[in-house]
C-alpha cells in the first residue's frame, strides 16, 4: 500500500505526517499536521516558483472587517470590484503585500507579506497608453501585475508646479510605501526641468501623480510631457487641482508628523507648493489605501536641493552612474562598483548619494573616517556586516529588533570615529527596550519572516501568543483541526486507491492532492473520477476533491477569522508602541547610513582605493576608472591628473581609441565617490569640491525627442553654458563632430573662450587640434595627449598601432589616425586606400586654399609668432608667475593690436 507523502512542489508545501497533527494542537506553533524542519524548507528557488501575483487566492476576498485605524472613522468604499475595478493599482498592491496591520479592507489577505511585491504596472504615459485620471470619486482600475524583489518601486511622488510668475517653482511630495517616510522639497527650477528629473530619479517612483491642469489635451505643461518623457516605465495618473490644497497639506502635516520631527512646520510652511503636493498626494494614498496613517506617525522631512551636487540625468546617464548604456547588467556601474550593501534601505541610500553627492567638507570626512575606521577594525567591519544584513528593510523593523543579539552591538562601542559613537549612541536608546518589553508580551519570540507561502501563513497564524484572546486560541484550534483533517483525507484516498498521493499547498490553489506516477500505473490509465480539475506536467499530476475544496473553504474562513483577531491585537500593540516610533526612524536611518559606509569599506577591500583629501586642487595620482576595473581582466592603466584654479582647463587629444572618454569619465566618477564618502581608486587623491557635475559625451541620437545628434549636443551644450559656475567640473568630450570640420571648430572655439572665463575645472577631448593652439593665448590651458606607439607587424609587413593609455603633456603628433583606425577595423582594403588618396588630395586643395587667403595667412603667422614667443619665454627660465603676466601680456597685446601682428607676420615668414 502507497502511503500519503508531502510533496514539495509548490511554494511552501512542507511534509505531511497525520499522526503528528492532532498531538500538536496544543503546541503553538503546529504545522496543521504537516512535518516542516528546517531541512525541509523549501529554497529560495522554489520559493520563487510560485506564481507571481497568484499570492492572493485567499487574500482576495478581503475581510469582512470594517474598523478604522486607531480611532479613525472607517471609511465607506464601495466594494472592490465597483469602486476601483477588479484589479488593484501599483500602489494598492505594495500596500497589500506590505504587513499593513493598520488597513482595514486588506488585514486577512494572504498578500500581506513584505516578500510578495509587485512590479509596476504597463507605463501610462499619455503618449503610449493613456494615463490615469484619477478622482476620490471614481478610483481607477489598472492592469494586473507581476512579482518582484523587495527591490522594487514603492515611491508614490505628487508634482505640482507654480502658474503664472510662479511657473519654475517646484513643489514635490513623496512617500515610500514600504516605510511610511514623506519627503517635501520645493525648488525653482529651469526650463530643462533638470532639478525635478534628477530629484525624481533618485526617488525611482513607482507612481508619479501631477494636476489634471498639467495635461490639458494639446496642451500639456512642458514639466508634464519631460517627465512622461523621462519616466517611461512608471504609471502616472492626474488628479483634479483642488487637491492640491496648502492649507490640507499643512493640516496633514500637523496631524501626521512625529514630534520629534515636527520643526519641518517651521521649514515649510511658507513653502505652498510642496505642502500643496502633500495634501494631493496623502489624499491619493489614503483612497487607493483606503485606510489613514494614525496621527503623529509618520516621519515627514524636507529636503531641498542645497547641500548636494548637482548632476544632471543626462550626464548621471553617461558616467554610467545607475544604467550602463550598453550592457543592462547593473554591475557594471558605479553604483555597482560601490554597492555591497545589505539591506533595501542602504541600497536605497547609497543611490540617491551617487546621484546627489554632498558639498558639505565637514560630513563627507565624517563618513571617510567611520571608512577608515571600518576599514583598520576587522572585528568591527564583519561584526557590523553580519548584524546589518539582519536588517531586511524598515517595515520588517519590529520583528527584526527582537532578533538582533545583544553582543553584536557592543561591537560598536570600542569604536572612535564620532559617527560611528554616534550611532552607537543611538542604538542604545531606551525606548527600544521598551518596545521589546511590548512586543515581547504580545508576539511569539520566534514569529519571523519565512520563505514559503505556507510557512507565512503559519507564522501568521501564531504571531501572536496563546493564552492573549481565547476566541483566537479556538480559531486556532479549530485551523489546525481542518488541516490535520485535509491531511488525513488525503492518506485515506491514498490507502483506498492504492496510489502514492501527496498533500501539496500554493497560494492559488489552497490544499490540493499531487502524485508523480507514470500513466500506465494508472488503473484503465486513468484517475479516479472523484478527482476534479486535474492538469498534468510531464509525469506529475495535480488536482483535487469536492470535499477537499469545501475543506479549503473551511480552512480560509478560519483564517479569516484568525487574522481578523491577530490584527486587532496587533492595531493595540501598534498603538502604545506608536509613542516610541520615533527610535525606529533613527534606527532605519542608522541602519541604512552604516550599511552604506561598510559597502564603502567592502568596495575598498576589493581594490586599492585611497582615503582622498579636500583642497582647491584636483590631484590625483595614479587613478583608474573603477568601473572599467571592474568589468576588464586587467587593472587599467593609470595617469595623473592636476587642475587648479591657474591650470583649470585640459584639451585631450590623441587618436581615435586612446582612452580619452574613458579618462574624462573616470575623473568625474573619483569625484563622485569623492564626494560620497568614498574611498577612490587612486594612489593619492585630492579635490575641489564641485557644485555641480557636467557632461557632454554621448553622441546617440535620441530618436525618442526626435533630436538629431548636432541637435542634441547643441541642447547640452547650452545647459551646460547656462549653468555652469566657478565651481562646476565640466566634462566636453568631442564637441563639434555632428557637424562640418569648419562650424565644429568654430562652436569648440567659442564654448572654450566661453568657459575660459569661469573657474570651472574644465576636460575638453577634442580631435580638432587646431584648438590646442589656446594654450598659447590663455596661460591657464594646458594641452594634455594620448600617446600611442607605432610597431611593424612582421607577419603583415604592416604598421599597427599600440594604445599606451598613458596621458602625456602637449598634442599629439598623430595624423591621419582616423585612416589608420580604420586601416586596422574590417574596413575593406580598397576602401581604405581610396580613402587615403582622397585625403592626400582635399589637404592638398585645403593647403591651397590656406596660401591664397590673406586672412589665413595673418592668423597662421600669429600662432607661429606666440608659438615662438612662449617658447623663448619658456627657455628664458622664467619663474611661473612672471611667465603667466608674460603670456597674458602678449595675449591682450595681439587682441588689441592687429596690425603689428601683421608687421610681425611679415619678420615671421622670413
Ligand atoms: N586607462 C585605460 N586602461 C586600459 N584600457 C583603457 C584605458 N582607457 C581606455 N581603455 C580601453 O580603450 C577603449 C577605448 O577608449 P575610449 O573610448 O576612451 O577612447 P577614445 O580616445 O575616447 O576614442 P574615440 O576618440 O574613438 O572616441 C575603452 O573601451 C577601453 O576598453
Amino acid at each position: 500500500m502507497l502511503r500519503p507523502e508531502v510533496s514539495s512542489t509548490s511554494s511552501s508545501a512542507p511534509a505531511a505526517s497525520p499522526a503528528l497533527g492532532k498531538a500538536r494542537i496544543q503546541g503553538r506553533r503546529s504545522n496543521f499536521g504537516l512535518q516542516e524542519t528546517p531541512q525541509s524548507r523549501p529554497s529560495a528557488q522554489a520559493s520563487a516558483s510560485t506564481p507571481p501575483g497568484t499570492s492572493g487566492a485567499a487574500g482576495d476576498q478581503s475581510s469582512s472587517s470594517s474598523s478604522s485605524v486607531h480611532g479613525h472613522p472607517p471609511r465607506t468604499r464601495p466594494a472592490q470590484g465597483s469602486y476601483f475595478g477588479n484589479k488593484r493599482s501599483n500602489a494598492e498592491n505594495i500596500f497589500a503585500s506590505n504587513f499593513t496591520f493598520g488597513t482595514s479592507s486588506s488585514s486577512a489577505r494572504d498578500s500581506n507579506y513584505p516578500q510578495i511585491l509587485k512590479t509596476p504596472l504597463s507605463a501610462g504615459n499619455p503618449q503610449r497608453s493613456g494615463y490615469k485620471s484619477w478622482t476620490p470619486q471614481m478610483g481607477y482600475s489598472a492592469t494586473s501585475s507581476s512579482a518582484v524583489s523587495i527591490h522594487s518601486p514603492s515611491v508614490i511622488v505628487a508634482v505640482v508646479e507654480g502658474r503664472g510668475l510662479a511657473r519654475g517653482e517646484i513643489g514635490m511630495a513623496s512617500i515610500d510605501l514600504k516605510s511610511p517616510q514623506i519627503i517635501l522639497s520645493q525648488f525653482a527650477d529651469n526650463t530643462t526641468y533638470a532639478k525635478v528629473i534628477t530629484k525624481l530619479k533618485i526617488l525611482s517612483p513607482l507612481e508619479i501623480i501631477m494636476s489634471n491642469t498639467a495635461c490639458v489635451v494639446g496642451n500639456s505643461t512642458k514639466l508634464f510631457t519631460l517627465i512622461t518623457e523621462n519616466f517611461k516605465n512608471v504609471n502616472f495618473t492626474t488628479i483634479q487641482r483642488k487637491y492640491f490644497n496648502e492649507t490640507k497639506g499643512l493640516e496633514y502635516i500637523e496631524q501626521l508628523c512625529i514630534a520629534e520631527f515636527s520643526t519641518v512646520l517651521m521649514e515649510v510652511q511658507s513653502k505652498y507648493y510642496c505642502l500643496a503636493a502633500v495634501a494631493a498626494l496623502l489624499k491619493y494614498v489614503e483612497f487607493i489605501q483606503n485606510s489613514v496613517y494614525a496621527p503623529k506617525s509618520l516621519k515627514i522631512c524636507f529636503q531641498g536641493s542645497e547641500q548636494t551636487a548637482m548632476i544632471d540625468s543626462s550626464s548621471a546617464q553617461n558616467l554610467e552612474l545607475l544604467i550602463n548604456n550598453q550592457d543592462c547588467r547593473n554591475n557594471h556601474t558605479l553604483f555597482g562598483v560601490l554597492n555591497y550593501t545589505k539591506t533595501p534601505g542602504g541600497s536605497r541610500r547609497l543611490r540617491s548619494n551617487i546621484l546627489e553627492p554632498l558639498v558639505d567638507i565637514e560630513t563627507i570626512n565624517m563618513r571617510l573616517d567611520c571608512v577608515q575606521e571600518l576599514l583598520q577594525d576587522e572585528e568591527l567591519f564583519f561584526g557590523l556586516q553580519s548584524v546589518i544584513s539582519r536588517f531586511l528593510d524598515t517595515e520588517q523593523l519590529l520583528s527584526v529588533l527582537v532578533q538582533i543579539p545583544k553582543q553584536d552591538t557592543i561591537a560598536l562601542k570600542n569604536c572612535n570615529t564620532p559617527l560611528l559613537r554616534a550611532y552607537c549612541g543611538s542604538l542604545e536608546d531606551k525606548r527600544f527596550g521598551i518596545i521589546l518589553e511590548k512586543i515581547k508580551t504580545i508576539i511569539n519570540d520566534d514569529a519571523r519572516y519565512m520563505k514559503g507561502c505556507l510557512n507565512m501563513r503559519t507564522q501568521k497564524c501564531y504571531a501572536v501568543r496563546s493564552n492573549i484572546n481565547e476566541f483566537l486560541d479556538i480559531a486556532r484550534r479549530t485551523y489546525t483541526e481542518i488541516v490535520d483533517d485535509i491531511a488525513g483525507m488525503i492518506s485515506q484516498l491514498a490507502e483506498k486507491y492504492s496510489l502514492p498521493l501527496r498533500t501539496s499547498f500554493s497560494s492559488a490553489r489552497g490544499f490540493f492532492i499531487q502524485m508523480t506516477t507514470d500513466c500506465a500505473a494508472l488503473p484503465n490509465n486513468q484517475l479516479p473520477p472523484e478527482f476534479i480539475k486535474i492538469s498534468k506536467v510531464k509525469n506529475s499530476y495535480t488536482f483535487t476533491s469536492t470535499d477537499l475544496i469545501k475543506m479549503n473553504e473551511r480552512c480560509q474562513e478560519s483564517l479569516r477569522e484568525i487574522y481578523h483577531m491577530t490584527y486587532m491585537i496587533v492595531c493595540k500593540l501598534l498603538s502604545e508602541i506608536y509613542e516610541h516610533i520615533h527610535c525606529l526612524y533613527k534606527l532605519s536611518d542608522t541602519v541604512s547610513m552604516l550599511d552604506m559606509l561598510l559597502s564603502f569599506a567592502h568596495a575598498c577591500t576589493l581594490s586599492d582605493y585611497v582615503r582622498p583629501e579636500f583642497t582647491d586642487t584636483l590631484a590625483i595620482k595614479q587613478g583608474w576608472h573603477p568601473i572599467l576595473e571592474k568589468i576588464s581582466v586587467e587593472k587599467p592603466i593609470a595617469n595623473n591628473t592636476f587642475i587648479t584654479e591657474g591650470s583649470n582647463f585640459l584639451i585631450i587629444t590623441g587618436p581615435n581609441m586612446s582612452g580619452k572618454s574613458t579618462y574624462l569619465k573616470q575623473i568625474a566618477l573619483c569625484q563622485i565617490m569623492a564626494q560620497i564618502g568614498s574611498y577612490v581608486p587612486a594612489e593619492y587623491s585630492s579635490f575641489r569640491i564641485a557644485e555641480q557635475i557636467f557632461t557632454r559625451i554621448s553622441t546617440d541620437d535620441d530618436i525618442e525627442t526626435n533630436s538629431s545628434t548636432f541637435m542634441k549636443e547643441m541642447k547640452e551644450i547650452a545647459y551646460i553654458l547656462h549653468n555652469a559656475n566657478n565651481k562646476s567640473l565640466i566634462l566636453i568630450d568631442e564637441l563639434g563632430r555632428g557637424t562640418n570640420t569648419e562650424e565644429g571648430i568654430g562652436i569648440c572655439y567659442a564654448v572654450c573662450e566661453y568657459l575660459l572665463s569661469l573657474k570651472a575645472f574644465t576636460l575638453f577631448a577634442t580631435h580638432f587640434l587646431e584648438l590646442c593652439h589656446i594654450e598659447v593665448l590663455y596661460p591657464n590651458v594646458e594641452n594634455m595627449h594620448f600617446e600611442v606607439q607605432h610597431v611593424k607587424n612582421t607577419s603583415r609587413n604592416k604598421e599597427a598601432i599600440l594604445y599606451t593609455y598613458k596621458l602625456s603633456r602637449g598634442l599629439t603628433e598623430e595624423k591621419n589616425y582616423g585612416l589608420k583606425a580604420a586601416e586596422v577595423s574590417s574596413l575593406p582594403p580598397s576602401i581604405v586606400l581610396d580613402a587615403k588618396e582622397i585625403t592626400t588630395q582635399i589637404t592638398g586643395q585645403i593647403l591651397q586654399n590656406q596660401r591664397s587667403t590673406p586672412e589665413m595667412e595673418r592668423q597662421r603667422a600669429v600662432y607661429h609668432l606666440a608659438t615662438r614667443l612662449v617658447q623663448t619665454a619658456r627657455n628664458s627660465q622664467l619663474d611661473p608667475d612672471s611667465l603667466r603676466t608674460y603670456l597674458s601680456n602678449l595675449k591682450k597685446k595681439y587682441e588689441t593690436d592687429f596690425l603689428r601682428a601683421e608687421q610681425f607676420s611679415g619678420k615671421t615668414e622670413e
